[in-house]
């Protein structure tokens, strides 16, 4: 039989549903003992028949009837089970309290309860109608076992507690049972020791007169007052002839009996679904545990609510296992999430263990009360999804965070070389990015319900970080373009600023600053060209724009720094000096003369030279439509923000640093005019070519004595000898420095002795001013340096260098 589940599915079970297994054990247990105590190990029993899982695939009978009525060598015959029978030489009770076995090859529970009018209880009835209701409310057939000769008896046959029965039953199903199940119950009278000499039809028709009479005896509830027997009950009835008389017939009809229990395809089947009490098997333990509790503290039995119970405690241990599985499926998963892996198939992992929890829950507890069914399904989806949302939320955070990767790759990727459009770049990269994480997320959703498994937030989230990622990469490029700009105007500029500051003249700026507009103007036209694929705005272009301008100024003015720095502009001062003193308009280095005009030659060079030093300390070009201008208060975002005032950048020399450079020029230049001075000096001061001759003849005796006379020949020949060898061994030099120190020590000498001297007569006598001796004056100003000896020397000669 297939039964409809509520998620769909189909459970597909033998008989009620579920599946039994034939040949199991037929082992029996007691499961209320004497002292009316349940047994603990009833499960485990039925799970050793093989019916735990049997679902709804099972069926309960239990028989009800007097002590030693044959009850238990009836269930032993019918089902095959192994209930203790009486010993025949004893007559005593055999069943006490309540006993259950499986029936050999049928999915049937069989109940063997202790017979009633029992001389072993007296008139305690009690346990009797605990049993009658503890049969009633879980079994689907109860068999009314009865001799022959009981049948029109009040008591023998059990009238008084089917009274009972009918009473409990009403308590019981009296009401529609709220699970769906009818409540109905077959009453099914076996009477034994059948002679056949009353037919079965009029003992039936006795019995059945017996039972209307006490269903119409009963004190009904007043809404259940017009309900018949019938609505409650169906009754069969069955005869079995003597077992020791007839013993072959007896068990003949036994076998026959037997068919209608086992055979399905039996028109007298006596298992009707309707009958079913809508346990599943697994839940029988509990159910039966609960029934005898209320029973035994006689406690209403409410049996709904005890089908609530039940439904609730077994549809929380099945969703607990259920539950159990699942986690320890999903912690496989929890630690990669957990460390930022992004795991591939997650979503189709979870959809898996979702639906597995859920189909093995619908299997299992599908059976149970249908409210309570439903109630617990949705706290195990809640469960599950508690499970499931954080994995799903920790699969796209890392999906978020590698996507950002891959954006931030791609952006490298395809920024690498010149020809690239950032517009393209960062169009294909983002789209790429977006769609892997919509991919991934998508697939990571357990259910199309976008409130739980929504992702759209964490899209938002990571479109925001790709804006600032490629934000920074434009900004970064657009850095990068301009640094590129800026050599490439630093390339351009150097030359024709290099050339144009070593030739000066009136138009020096005109040149330079002509050369800069080309050079910037190339420079803008390159950046705009690549900020077109930047999309950067118009506030951005104006800005880096301006921002270009302000570093090609910078780099226009490091290069006519470089050119003018102190040293390389005294420099150039000099070579413009020199060339319009030292040569002459042919370029010709000049030979000065005493008759040449030094001085005006001096004066007219300096003068030209010196108006170079205005020229350079100001960028002002004759041309105004070349002046350049730039806001001063132009920050350049990309170079930091200090302040920056263009006018002061015009300035290459402050009047200071013009007065300095003049000044130092002046005494370079008064050097090339000491030298060219001393040129003629040294020509003029050349010896009469007459004054040779008066020195042989003035000098001829002298000259005739040494050679003549033997002791200074010999005193000629030894200076002559010791001068070769102080040559030969380069010892001139040496020499000629001993011969200073000691030059210079006698002069220290004779100084401090001629003090000393000087110093007594001074202390007796008062001072007289400017008294210093001529050898204290020289030896003060023997340190006095060329220069200064030189323009002694001028002034002497009654000439001094022009100022
Ligand atoms: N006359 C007769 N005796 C039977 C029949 N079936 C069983 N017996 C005998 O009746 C005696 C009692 O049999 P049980 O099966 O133990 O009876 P019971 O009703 O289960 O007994 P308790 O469990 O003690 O209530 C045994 O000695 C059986 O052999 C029958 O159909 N007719």
């Amino acid at each position: 039989m297939s039964s409809p589940q509520p998620n769909g599915t189909t459970v597909t079970v033998n008989g009620h549903g579920g599946s039994t297994s034939l040949g199991a054990s037929t082992e029996r247990i007691q499961i209320v003992d004497e002292e009316k105590k349940f047994t603990s190990n009833l499960k485990e029993q039925i799970e050793k028949w093989g019916l735990l899982d049997s679902g709804f695939g099972y069926n309960i009978v239990s028989v009800f009837g007097s002590q030693s009525t044959g009850k238990s060598t009836l269930l032993n015959r019918l089902f095959g089970t192994t209930f203790d029978v009486m010993d025949e030489t004893k007559r005593q009770q055999t069943t006490k309290g309540i006993w259950m076995c499986r029936g050999k090859d049928m999915s049937v529970m069989v109940m063997d309860v202790e017979g009633t009018d029992g001389r072993e209880r007296g008139e305690d009835q009690d346990f009797e109608r605990k049993s009658a209701l503890f049969s009633l409310a879980s079994s689907e057939i109860l068999i009314v076992n009865l001799w022959e000769h009981q049948v029109g008896l009040y008591q023998g046959a059990n009238m008084g507690l089917l009274k009972t029965v009918f009473e409990v039953n009403l308590g019981l199903f009296g009401k529609k049972a709220s699970d769906g199940t009818s409540g109905r119950t077959l009453l099914l009278f076996v009477i034994r020791d059948h002679i056949g000499q009353t037919p079965l039809a009029n003992l039936q028709a006795t019995l059945t007169a017996d039972l209307s009479r006490i269903w119409d005896s009963l004190s009904k509830p007043s809404e259940l007052k017009d309900r018949q027997l019938s609505d409650y009950f169906d009754l069969a009835f069955t005869a079995l002839p003597h077992k020791i008389l007839s013993a072959d017939k007896f068990e003949s009809e036994v076998a026959e009996l037997r068919k209608r229990f086992a055979d399905k395809s039996n028109p007298d089947y006596l298992f009707k679904p309707v009958y079913h009490k809508r346990i599943p098997a697994d839940g029988v333990p509990f159910y039966m545990e609960g029934i005898w509790e209320q029973v035994q503290t006689n406690k209403d039995l409410d049996l709904p609510t005890q089908q609530e119970l039940l439904a609730q405690f077994r549809c929380d241990e099945i969703s607990a296992v259920a539950l159990s599985e699942f986690n320890e499926q999903a912690k496989s998963q929890k630690r990669p999430v957990e460390a930022g892996k992004v795991v591939e198939g997650l979503g189709a992992m979870m959809k898996d263990w979702k639906t597995t929890a859920l189909t093995r829950y619908d299997r299992d507890a599908s059976r149970y009360h249908k409210g309570v069914y439903t109630r617990k399904r949705g706290d195990l989806i809640s469960a599950l999804d508690a499970t499931l949302i954080p994995l799903f939320l920790g699969q796209l955070k890392n999906l978020h965070k590698s996507c950002l990767v891959t954006f931030k790759k791609e952006m490298l990727d395809g920024l690498r070389g010149e020809e690239y459009s950032f517009a393209d770049v960062v169009g294909k990269a983002r789209r790429k990015c977006e769609g892997t994480f919509a991919d991934g997320a998508k697939e990571a959703m357990v259910e199309e319900d976008t409130t739980k498994w929504g992702w759209e937030d964490e899209l938002a989230l990571l479109k925001e970080e790709i804006g600032v990622v490629a934000d920074q990469c434009r900004k970064d490029e657009t850095k990068k373009m301009l640094n590129q700009i800026e050599r490439n105007i630093k390339k351009h500029l150097s030359e024709p600023v290099e050339l144009h500051l070593n030739k000066a003249s009136k138009d020096m700026w005109d040149e330079i600053l002509r050369s800069f507009r080309e050079v910037l103007g190339k420079a803008e036209a390159a950046y705009s060209t690549k900020a077109k694929s930047f999309d950067c705005t118009e506030e951005e272009n104006i800005s880096s724009l301006a921002a270009l301008s302000k570093r090609a100024w910078l780099v226009l003015r490091a290069k006519i720094d470089e050119q003018t720095a102190e040293p390389v502009f005294l420099g150039k001062l000099r070579n413009h000096f020199e060339e319009r003193f030292r040569y002459d308009e042919q370029g010709v280095p000049r030979v000065w003369k005493p008759d040449d005009d030094i001085d005006g030659a001096f004066k007219k060079a300096k003068d030209q030279t010196l108006e170079l030093v205005p020229l350079y300390s100001k960028i002002a070009p004759t041309d105004p439509s070349l002046e350049f201008e730039l806001p001063s208060e132009s920050s350049d975002v990309l170079a930091g923000t200090d302040e920056f005032d263009f006018a002061s950048t015009l300035v290459v020399f402050s009047e200071t640093k013009s007065l300095e450079l003049t000044n130092k020029f002046r005494k370079d230049a008064d050097a090339y005019y000491v030298e060219a001075k001393r040129s003629t000096v040294s020509s003029v001061a050349q010896i009469p070519y007459w004054m040779y001759g008066v020195l042989v003849v003035l000098g001829w005796n002298e000259a005739m004595a040494v050679l003549f006379n033997p002791m200074y020949f010999m005193f000629l020949l030894f200076a002559l000898a010791a001068s070769y060898i102080t040559i030969q061994l380069g010892l001139v030099g040496p020499l000629f420095q001993v011969l200073r120190s000691v030059g210079a020590e006698v002069q220290r000498q004779a100084t401090a002795r001629l003090r000393e001297a000087f110093a007594e007569p001074a202390l007796a006598q008062p001072v007289r001013a400017n008294t210093t001796s001529p050898a204290v004056s020289r030896a003060g100003s023997y340190m006095e340096d060329t220069d200064d000896e030189v323009r002694h020397e001028l002034r002497r000669r009654g000439t001094s260098p022009p100022l």
